[in-house]
């Protein structure tokens, strides 16, 4: 918990001072004002995050958490629980989407076992294990409040690694059966939103599948009760403990006043998660893809964030997020490189 609250109480405002400044550069360059649209934006957020108007975002490291799911014994998922593990040796042995999409991005790849059934005995893979899988939360809480507190250090730890060993902007990812499951619970829980408003097929549920995972969700929601103003307590009742690693890389990330990348819906949940944790959280968060799961654009409604690719992509992994990492390398570009009216000779007045 000390880990954790620490995290909490170092999350800072953002350099207003260095954002203005961004946003005059922005202004005097050569291009009709706003007109780089969101790039604009994500200059001028950098900029604050990181105290320069030109940050160094070379090193890009991209961490997975996998885990997998006791409430995938309900039928919630199109496909078997083992295909956790199997993808697991998949981005071991870079044969997964994430890896070509990595390496495409320059990114460097962290995998962490924080809650995977099976042990695989990699030295690639980081061993995190919380324990053998999140409960079943139709028949009890998908685990304990040490439990969500210890899976919150690990990425907070893991985000502190990677920063140490100079990552200067983190994208988050995972992998694990089910765990549209927990992150529809958890956004259902902050919101109240309808179920039926936000559930979706997941790897590739039908119209019944679909129906029954709501049921699940709402069972589970009954059984736990969790407190919606207790964001632990929601995270231990129908979170997840991928969803609570990813949360914690991102708070940790933020601590170290450092971007984190979004994906899509189960990254979504643990953003929703760390914001309800620590609202200053989002500042530092940016999107990168909207996905096909319909309860993913209700959390960035709640987050007041907008993603800006939309591919249709529903894998997981972190894949948009990982696609979305040049952008903000072209961010930079143009704050950094583009001429001013002025230096370039160009008239802003119509004479
Ligand atoms: O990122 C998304 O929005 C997303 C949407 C649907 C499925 N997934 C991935 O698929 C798995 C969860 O889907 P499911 O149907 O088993 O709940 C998990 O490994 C996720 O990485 C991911
Ligand atoms: C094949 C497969 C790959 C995945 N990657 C993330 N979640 C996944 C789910 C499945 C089923």
């Amino acid at each position: 918990m000390k880990i954790l609250e620490k995290t909490l109480n170092e999350i800072n405002e953002l350099d207003q001072k260095m954002m203005g400044e961004a946003q005059i550069r922005l202004d005097q360059l050569t291009k009709p004002q706003g007109s780089l649209g969101k790039l604009e934006e994500i200059a001028v957020k950098l900029a604050g995050i990181y105290g320069e108007l030109f940050p160094e975002l070379q090193n890009k490291v991209h961490i997975i958490m996998a885990g997998d799911h006791g409430v995938a014994a309900e039928g919630v998922s199109a496909y078997p629980q083992s295909v956790t593990t199997q993808m697991v040796h998949n981005f071991l042995a870079n044969g997964a989407a994430i890896n070509a999409l990595a390496e495409g991005s320059g990114a460097k790849l962290k995998i962490v076992d924080i809650g995977m059934i099976e042990d695989i005995d990699s030295e690639l893979l980081v061993k995190a294990k919380i324990k053998a899988g999140t409960e079943n939360m139709t028949k009890g809480a998908a685990m304990t409040r040490e439990e969500a507190i210890k899976a919150l250090e690990v990425g907070i730890e893991q985000a502190k690694k990677a920063v140490e060993e100079g990552a200067d902007i983190i994208s988050t990812g995972e992998v694990g059966i089910a765990n549209t499951t927990p992150s529809s619970a958890v956004l259902a829980v902050f919101t109240g939103l309808e179920l039926n408003k936000i559930v979706g097929k997941g790897t590739g549920l039908n119209e019944e599948g679909v129906k029954n995972k709501i049921d699940v969700i709402q069972k589970a929601i009954d059984y736990n009760k969790p407190d919606k103003e207790d964001a632990l307590d929601v995270l231990a009742s129908v979170g997840g403990l991928e969803i609570a690693g990813m949360a914690g890389v991102m708070l940790g990330a933020a601590a170290m006043k450092k971007a984190v990348v979004i994906d899509g819906l189960i990254s979504a949940a643990a953003a929703l998660t760390a914001y309800k944790l620590c609202p200053g959280v989002v500042k530092y968060l940016f999107p990168s893809h909207r996905s096909a799961e319909p309860g993913h654009i209700k959390i960035y409604e709640e987050l007041n964030l907008e993603p800006f690719i939309d591919l249709q992509m529903r894998l997981g992994e972190g894949t948009g997020a990982v696609l979305a990492l040049p952008f903000f390398d072209q961010a930079v570009n143009i704050i950094r490189d583009m001429a001013t009216f002025e230096e370039a000779g160009v008239s802003k007045e119509n004479e």
